[in-house]
C-alpha cells in the first residue's frame, strides 16, 4: 500500500477552529449550533459541546426529569461509511451492563445523522487530568489497574444469556476514561472499535453456537482500528480481535498516566521501571509493553490475575518533590492562548520500514497516522513526536530546536507559559521531551515553534491570485524588558541552511526583513503557509528591548507588505530563540530504574 505523499512538513495537529479558513470555521461553528438547537428542540436542556474525537463531537444535555445525558454525533467530514458505524457503536454499547460504562439509551437518526444517546459520566477525562497533574503517583495507578483489570473481567466474561460472547473494547486510552474526583467514579466511555473478540487470550476461536464456527472465514478480522497511539501490535497489524487488544490498551493508558505522556511508544526510553511504581507493578507493566508476544502475554495473565493482591501493598503517597525543568520557560499572565505547534525537519526521524502491514487506510485514526508521520518512524521518534503534541495542549508559546550532534543533545528553546498552575505537569511534559530526545541517536535537527492559533493573520486571494484585504494586517507583539547585560548575549536565527522538509520560496525582500529584525534583541517565530486560495501567517513575537519598540514595528510592518508578494505555495518558516545552545545534554537510551520504595515508612 502506499503511502499518501506528504506536501508540508509544518503539520498542525490538530487543526485549530482559528486556523480553519473563514468560511470553514463559520461553517464548522454553524454545524455545532445546529446539533445544540436539534438537541434543544427534542427538549433537552442546557445543552453544551464537551468533547471531541477523530470521529465525532459530543455533547450533554439534561432531560425533563434533569437526569444528564450524552449525545454523540459523527463528523460531518466523515465518509458515510465510517458515519454509520456510530450505530454500530451504538449496538455494542446497548450489550454492556457495568456500572463503569454508561448506559445505552437511544439510537435516533435525523436524515443522515445518527446521533448516539447515553447516560453522561461525570467528571473529566483521564488525558485532561493527566495534563493537569502530570505524573500521577504509585498508589492512584494500583488503584485504578485493579479497576481496569475488573472491566476486562466483566468484558472477558460476557455472555448472552446462553453463550459466552466476549467483548472487546478496542479503545482504552486515558481520554476515553472519565473520572470524576469528587465521587471517585470512572467510566469507559467511546465503544466506537468494540467488537466481539473472535478469539480468546490463547488464540482459541470463539464462536457463539456451531454454525457461527461453520460460517465465520476464520482467516479475517473483525477488529477495529483504536489510537494508534495505544493499540498494541495485534490490533494495529490486523490480528483477529481478542482480549488480549484490552489488555494493551490498559497497560498503555497506565504507563501513559503514570510517565505523564500522551502514548505507549515512549516505554524503551522511559520505562515503567523508572517512574517510582512498586517493583512488581512496574514490571508487569514493562512486560505488558514488550514487543516478545509471548512476554507480552504472560505478563498480561500475571497482570489479570495478581493486581489485586498487588493492590494490598501499603502504598502512602510520598512527599512531592520539586521536579527542575530540564530546559527554562517562563510565566505570562496574559490572556491563555490557543496553542498549535508546527514543526519542521521531521525527515530524518523517519526510517525506511514499509513493512507496516496496514488496514483499512479509509479510517479516520489511519488517517491521523499517515498525516502525523509514523508509519515509517521508529517508537522513540514517534514517543518525541507525541511529546511535542502534548506540549502544545498546554496555554504555551514558544521555540524549540533539538540539534543531535556527536555524542551530545543541544537544546535551544525560549518557552512561556500561561498558566502558573500548569507549572508541575508541564515541567513532566518538558522533561519527557528531553528525556526521549536523549534516545534518538540519529544526527539531524529538529524545530518546533508554538503559537496562538488565534494571532494567526488569514489573506484569502482573488481569481487573480491577489490577496483581499481592506488595510494590510499587523504582526503584533508583546514586549519584555529583560537585563541590559542579557541583551548582550548572542542570540540568532537558525542559520543551518535550508531545511529540506521547506519548500516555499519567499521574496526576498521577506528574508531580508526577517535578517534585519534579527538584529533586535527579541524571540519569537513566523510561519508563512501559501495555500492555493490564501496565506496564513502564524506567528509571535517578544520584543526583549524595549527601546527598540519603534523600529521592531516599522520591519514587522514592512515585512508584511512584501510578504502579500509571495506566489508560490509551500511552508517556510523563521524561528529566533533568544540564546544559542541553551543546554546540552549527554545520550541517554534508557533511565535507570527507579522504583516505590520497599519500605515507604522509612520515606515518610
Ligand atoms: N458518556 C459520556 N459521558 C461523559 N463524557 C463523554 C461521554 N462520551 C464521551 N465523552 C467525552 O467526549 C470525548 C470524545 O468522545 P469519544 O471518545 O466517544 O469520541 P471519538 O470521536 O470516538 O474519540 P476518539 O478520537 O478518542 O476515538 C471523550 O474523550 C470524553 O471526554
Amino acid at each position: 500500500m502506499q503511502a499518501k505523499e506528504i506536501r508540508n512538513f509544518y503539520i498542525n495537529e490538530e487543526q485549530s477552529v482559528y486556523l480553519l479558513s473563514h468560511h470553514d470555521a463559520k461553517k464548522h461553528r454553524q454545524w455545532l449550533n445546529i446539533c445544540i438547537k436539534k438537541l434543544t428542540l427534542l427538549g433537552y436542556e442546557n445543552v453544551e459541546m464537551i468533547g471531541s474525537g477523530a470521529f465525532g463531537f459530543v455533547f450533554a444535555g439534561h432531560d425533563d426529569t434533569g437526569l444528564p445525558w450524552v449525545f454523540k454525533f459523527s463528523r460531518i467530514t466523515l465518509a458515510q461509511s465510517i458515519r454509520d458505524r456510530l450505530e454500530d457503536e451504538a449496538y455494542m454499547l446497548s450489550q454492556i451492563n457495568n456500572p463503569l460504562v454508561p448506559e445505552f439509551y437511544a439510537f435516533e437518526r435525523i436524515k443522515k445523522q445518527g446521533i448516539l444517546m447515553m447516560a453522561r459520566a461525570m467528571g473529566e477525562d483521564l488525558e485532561k487530568v493527566s495534563l493537569k497533574k502530570g505524573r500521577i503517583g504509585a498508589a492512584k495507578i494500583m488503584t485504578l489497574a485493579v479497576r481496569l483489570r475488573n472491566v476486562l473481567l466483566d468484558l472477558r466474561n460476557h455472555n448472552t444469556g446462553i453463550t459466552a460472547q466476549p467483548i472487546v473494547h478496542g479503545d482504552i486510552k486515558p481520554s476515553n476514561l472519565v473520572w470524576d474526583e469528587a465521587s471517585d467514579a470512572l467510566s469507559l466511555v467511546d465503544w466506537g472499535s468494540s467488537v466481539y473478540a473472535q478469539i480468546d487470550s490463547d488464540g482459541n476461536p470463539i464462536a457463539s453456537n456451531f454454525m457461527d464456527l461453520m460460517s465465520a472465514d476464520l482467516s479475517t478480522t473483525n477488529a477495529r482500528m483504536g489510537d494508534v497511539y495505544f493499540i498494541g501490535e495485534a490490533q494495529m497489524s490486523g490480528e483477529q480481535s481478542s482480549p488480549r487488544f484490552d489488555e494493551q490498551g490498559v497497560a498503555a493508558t497506565l504507563y501513559a498516566l503514570a510517565s505523564a505522556q500522551s502514548c505507549r511508544f515512549g516505554v524503551d526510553v522511559i520505562p515503567a521501571s523508572s517512574l517510582g511504581l512498586p517493583i512488581e507493578l512496574a514490571k508487569v507493566i514493562d512486560g505488558m509493553l514488550s514487543k516478545n508476544k509471548q512476554v507480552r502475554n504472560s505478563a498480561g495473565d500475571y497482570f489479570m490475575r495478581n493486581i489485586t493482591s498487588m493492590a494490598k501493598a501499603y502504598l502512602p503517597e510520598l512527599p512531592k518533590k520539586v521536579v527542575k525543568a530540564a530546559i527554562p520557560f517562563w510565566f505570562s499572565y496574559d490572556e491563555e492562548p490557543e496553542t498549535v505547534v508546527y514543526s519542521s525537519r521531521k525527515q530524518f526521524l523517519r526510517q525506511a520500514d514499509h513493512k507496516q502491514q496496514l488496514l483499512d487506510v479509509n479510517d479516520a485514526q489511519l488517517d491521523r497516522y499517515y498525516k502525523e508521520f509514523l508509519f515509517d518512524t521508529g517508537d522513540t521518534e514517534k514517543a518525541f513526536l507525541a511529546s511535542i503534541s502534548r506540549l502544545a495542549k498546554y496555554p504555551a508559546v514558544g521555540g524549540l530546536s533539538f540539534h543531535w550532534k556527536d555524542e551530545s543533545l543541544f537544546v535551544e528553546s525560549s518557552l512561556i507559559l500561561y498558566n502558573e498552575t500548569l507549572a508541575a505537569a508541564f515541567t513532566d511534559a518538558v522533561n519527557n521531551t528531553v528525556m526521549l530526545a536523549q534516545a534518538i541517536s540519529q544526527k539531524g535537527l529538529f524545530k518546533c515553534c508554538l503559537f496562538d492559533a488565534r494571532k494567526t493573520i488569514q489573506l484569502e486571494r482573488d481569481r487573480t491570485g491577489a490577496f483581499k484585504f481592506e488595510s494590510l494586517p499587523e504582526l503584533d507583539f508583546e514586549t519584555v524588558n529583560v537585563n541590559a547585560s542579557d541583551v548582550t548575549r548572542p542570540h540568532s536565527y537558525f542559520e543551518d541552511g535550508k531545511d529540506p522538509d521547506e519548500q516555499l520560496q519567499l521574496p526576498k525582500k521577506v528574508i531580508k526583513c526577517v535578517f534585519e529584525l534579527n538584529q533586535i534583541h527579541h524571540t519569537g517565530c513566523i510561519i508563512f503557509e501559501a495555500l492555493p486560495d490564501r496565506l496564513k501567517i502564524h506567528h509571535y513575537y517578544r520584543l526583549l528591548d524595549a527601546s527598540k519598540e519603534d523600529e521592531f514595528r516599522r520591519l514587522l510592518n514592512k515585512l508584511m507588505q512584501y510578504a502579500v508578494n509571495i506566489t508560490d505555495v509551500g511552508v517556510a518558516g523563521f524561528m529566533k530563540l533568544p540564546y544559542k545552545n541553551t543546554r546540552e545534554f549527554s545520550l541517554c537510551e534508557q533511565q535507570s530504574n527507579h522504583y516505590y520504595p520497599k519500605n515507604p515508612k522509612m520515606t515518610l
